[in-house]
């Protein structure tokens, strides 16, 4: 028994740390559980990978890194969830599908051990490396939320014509520097986007009635092509990174210098005299963005994150509260 007034520090674990053995108790084999799921999707169905490395983005500016964007609105419900947001439209089904896959394997072997928002958060990064990306640890320990709300999506999700300026303030909302914007928009190294997140650079550049200037004019013409101002398909979608759509390297930051950038928000980070020379650093060593971008994925993936079941809850079925 202490014998001074002072009553001794509570010993409570540290509350929103996340750690690497969280689940080296409870679920030991969970890592090669996924890890099983991805390698085959990747295998099966490629498009998995930035299907899923996108769903996690938009899952951890919305709510914090909890699977808030894995839940479906309830039938009839006009209070839709964050997936039915229409900044949420072309998150691809192949994302979605892969974790559920991945969580019903984890809960034939751990029930109701494992979250959502950490199974997502382990298959992106398992994509990131099968596609060529890097290996990095991945922290765990969040907890599934308890909130889904499509109203609050908008001022989260940043847009395809967003300015750098709106850009910084959004990540620096979440406590990500201009650094970890750069580096975390070389996600779009891999995958596509659909004619409407771009035709504005085509045809009417700012209400000028003239094409983006800082667009490449092969590429333009290419994109015109495929994208028409009217009648086209709402289908189509172009690899965000002309030079290797299918391979996590800096091809998207050696392209930003040839004006190959297809989002404007994607060219803007090669004009702004903020973002330009981490672009151009990224470009030159590809080593260098490699790691810089796990990193930066292991601070995106701690944004707001949930301990406990005031806060949080381990859903079973990652599309409906528990
Ligand atoms: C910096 C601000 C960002 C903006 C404005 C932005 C915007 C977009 C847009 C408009 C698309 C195409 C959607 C479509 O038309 O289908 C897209 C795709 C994608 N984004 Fe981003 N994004 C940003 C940052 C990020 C970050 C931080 C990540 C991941 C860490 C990411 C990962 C991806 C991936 C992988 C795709 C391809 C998805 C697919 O092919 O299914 N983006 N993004
Ligand atoms: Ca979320
Ligand atoms: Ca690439």
């Amino acid at each position: 028994e202490p014998t001074t007034s002072q009553p001794p520090a509570p010993r409570r674990r540290q509350h929103r740390e996340l750690s690497g053995d969280y689940y080296s108790k409870t679920c030991p084999q969970l890592e090669n559980l996924v890890g099983s799921i991805t390698s085959q999707r990747f295998k099966e169905v490629p498009i998995s990978a930035p299907a899923t490395i996108r769903l996690f983005f938009h899952d951890c500016f919305v709510e914090g890194c909890d699977g808030s964007i894995l839940i479906e609105t309830e039938k009839g419900s006009k209070r839709l969830a964050e997936r039915d947001a229409e900044e949420n439209k072309e998150l691809r089904e192949e994302g979605f599908e892969s974790i559920i896959k991945a969580k019903a394997l984890v809960e034939s072997h751990c029930p109701s051990r494992v979250s959502c928002s950490d199974i997502l958060a382990i298959a992106a990064r398992d994509f990131i490396h099968l596609a060529g990306g890097p290996y990095y640890q991945v922290k765990k320990g969040r907890w599934d939320g308890k909130r889904s709300t499509a109203a609050v999506v908008p001022q989260n999700i940043p847009r395809s014509n967003s300015t750098v300026d709106q850009l910084i303030k959004l990540f620096a909302s979440k406590g990500l520097t201009v650094d970890d914007l750069v580096v975390l928009s070389g996600s779009h190294t891999i995958g596509f986007a659909h004619c409407k997140s771009f035709t504005g650079r085509l045809y009417d550049y700012k209400g000028t009635k003239r094409p983006d200037p800082t667009l490449d004019p092969r590429l333009l013409k290419e994109l015109r092509m495929s994208c028409p101002f009217s009648g086209g398909s709402s289908g189509v979608a172009l690899p965000l990174d002309t030079t290797t759509p299918f391979v996590f390297d800096n091809g998207y930051f050696t392209g930003l210098g040839t004006n190959l950038g297809l989002l404007g928000s994607d060219q803007a980070l090669f004009l702004d005299p903020r973002t330009k020379p981490i672009a151009v650093e990224m470009a030159r060593d590809k080593q260098r963005f490699l790691k810089a971008f796990g990193d930066a994925m292991g601070k995106m993936g701690s944004i707001g994150v949930k301990r406990g079941r005031k806060h949080g809850e381990i859903r079973t079925d990652c599309r409906v509260f528990l």
